[in-house]
């Protein structure tokens, strides 16, 4: 095993709590004696940084909620949708807590139409979805409902428009925040997977296999265990966990800090994210985003002023950049 001088190791924690502090994760004391300390001291000589300076510390205000469900559709019976007074949060909540949240085909219905909203009003920049009540997230498909083609509720054929759903909120370019509280089980752990860290049903084993390793996915996939909050954050599966009081706090915070950084960088992000996985489709949405780039330069305009105008297009000014 190779050997790390103090010198060297400071060097590795200045470096780790710089990046930690950009991606404002809390930073643990490492187990080597003699540098934990150190490393906390950094720490702290780092929060008085320029970007923290300006940044200042994330609003802790309490958020005003406002159905959304008025404007919008009054219908719903099965989500509840609402969004932020003065803020770019959008939050939505499954609304069938006597089935442990589970959905049927217009529970699924109801949150695409809703998730289409909040993808099309430009002032939300970031979504959350919940479960009413503490007892679950969600329990998955509403196992009364499933019949031999799917999940079927007011009409005679089955579906299964929740993987619909799941390419939705794939290729919506909006940070999507799961905020669980209870079970997350079937279809509903499936969701939350689309979520912050994010998932696609054709790639369901992959993206575990990537999310918690090969060896952790096939004990989940074969023993079909429960495993508790503390152990999903363990093994990467979520991101954070908090107690219960402070789940929608610490919710609106990550949100808050989401909408304090670019949209423009944010969608271009998640687009690269999911491209590394999505092949062709991946690809194409990743384009599509340096189009529309393109469409806000100089350059982009000339070409399309041409095209208007009748006459060539004149690039001998734009550089061709190494
Ligand atoms: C979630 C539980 C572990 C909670 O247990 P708890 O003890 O807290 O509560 P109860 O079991 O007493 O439930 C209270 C009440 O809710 C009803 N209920 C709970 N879950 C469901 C459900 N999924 N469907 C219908 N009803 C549900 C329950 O019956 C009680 O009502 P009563 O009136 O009967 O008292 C526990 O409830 C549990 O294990 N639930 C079932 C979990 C489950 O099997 N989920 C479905 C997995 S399959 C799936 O979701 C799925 C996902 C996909 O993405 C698919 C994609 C493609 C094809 C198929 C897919 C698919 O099937």
């Amino acid at each position: 095993m190779a050997k790390i001088s103090d010198k060297d190791l400071n060097a590795v924690t200045r470096r780790i709590a710089t990046i930690s502090n950009h991606l404002l994760l809390p930073i643990s004391s490492g187990s080597n004696s003699g540098s934990s300390g150190g490393s906390i001291g950094l720490c702290n000589a780092f929060m008085d940084d320029s970007y923290h300076r300006i940044h200042g510390e994330v609003a802790s205000h309490e958020v005003e909620w406002k159905s959304a469900c008025d404007e919008y559709d009054k219908e719903f019976t099965d989500i509840i949708y609402e969004k932020a007074v003065g803020e770019g949060i959008a939050k939505i909540t499954i609304n069938r807590p006597e089935r442990r949240n589970a959905f049927r085909p217009q529970t699924i219905k109801e949150l695409i139409r809703a998730f289409n909203d909040a993808r099309d009003d430009s002032s939300i920049g970031v979504i959350i979805l919940t479960g009413k009540g503490t007892k679950a997230f969600c329990s998955g498909g509403d196992q009364k409902l499933r019949k031999a083609d799917g999940y079927a509720d007011f009409e005679h054929f089955g579906r299964l428009n929740v993987l619909d759903l799941q390419v939705q909120i794939r290729r919506l370019l909006k940070p999507v925040i799961a905020m669980v509280a209870g079970y997350a089980v079937g279809g509903g752990h499936v969701l939350h997977m689309c979520m912050v860290s994010s998932f696609f049903l054709s790639v369901f084993d992959l993206e575990t296999i990537k999310l918690v390793g090969p060896k952790k996915a096939r004990e989940m996939w074969f023993l079909a265990r429960f495993y508790t909050a503390s152990e999903a954050e363990k093994m990467g599966l979520v991101n954070a966990v908090v107690p219960l009081e402070k789940l929608e706090q610490e919710t609106i915070k990550w949100c808050r800090e989401i909408l304090r950084n670019s949209p423009t960088a944010i969608r271009v992000l998640k687009s690269s994210l999911n491209a590394v996985d999505d092949g062709h489709a991946g690809l194409q949405e990743l384009g599509g985003n340096a189009t529309l780039i393109f469409y806000g330069t100089e350059e982009g305009n000339e070409g399309k002023t041409a095209y208007v105008q009748h006459r060539r297009p004149d690039f001998s000014k734009f550089p061709r950049r190494p």
